[in-house]
């Protein structure tokens, strides 16, 4: 069977990156995919955006939505404390057993949980069945029709407290207006936006903040 893409990408990060070395594990995906093929990891220019909005945020309780190869999990696993935790959703079996490679290959597993399936079935589980009270911090970087539903089923599970922060990836390209028009608009939410560029690419995109207000 032909390797796949994200294969690739992972079998050359096995090959070069440094095993328990979250940095190296970044690094080199950002190499392979800026030199090689291009694919949808946040990348290194909006992945230090990413970073500092971490760094204030102080987290311990972290979703993210769209894992893919597990660039940004590791990314974002690096900057944990010792006791917090990132659940990460991704429907794509495939991209699923790929990143739970990556993972493990970065040292970062026991700060990382994937949850294999659609947000929409896992988001109303995350209380009772994955012992979430409330989410610090959650990353949206899936399918861009799937933000503002997903967005709304955080609230209406009470999964978002008084300062929880929703970073969203791609609000330029390929965008997400409804998302972008619904959060711009709502009193609860404090926004601030992040122009950048597409990973690995000349174009322009931009990162969201959304504070919510409680
Ligand atoms: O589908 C996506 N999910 C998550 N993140 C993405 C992304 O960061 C992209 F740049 C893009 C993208 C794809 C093709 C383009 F021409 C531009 C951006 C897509 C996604
Ligand atoms: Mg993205």
């Amino acid at each position: 069977m032909a390797q796949s893409k994200e294969e690739r990408i992972l079998n050359f990060v096995l090959q070069n990156a440094i095993k328990g070395d979250p940095q190296s594990v970044v690094d080199t995906i950002d190499k392979y995919c800026s030199q090689k093929e291009w694919a949808m990891n946040v990348g290194d220019e909006k992945g230090l955006i990413l970073d500092k909005i971490l760094e204030e945020t102080k987290p311990s309780a972290l979703l993210e939505l769209g894992t893919y190869c597990g660039y940004s999990a590791v990314r974002i696993a690096r900057l944990l404390k010792p006791s917090a935790c990132l659940l990460t959703i991704e429907f794509n079996p495939d991209f699923a057993a790929i990143a739970k490679q990556m993972i493990e290959f970065a040292g970062v597993q026991d700060k990382v949980k994937i949850l294999e399936g659609p947000s929409e079935t896992i988001i109303p589980q995350l209380k009772k069945k994955h012992e979430v009270d409330t989410l610090d911090f959650v990353f949206l970087d899936h399918w861009k029709d799937r933000y503002l539903p997903d967005t709304i089923l955080l609230l209406e599970h009470g999964l978002l407290r008084k300062g929880s922060v929703i970073l969203a990836d791609n609000v330029v390209c390929p965008g997400a207006p409804d998302f972008i028009k619904y959060i711009r608009n709502n009193n609860s939410f404090e926004c601030t936006n992040y122009p950048s560029h597409v990973e690995y690419m000349k174009v322009k995109d931009a990162m969201e903040k959304a504070v919510f207000l409680g």
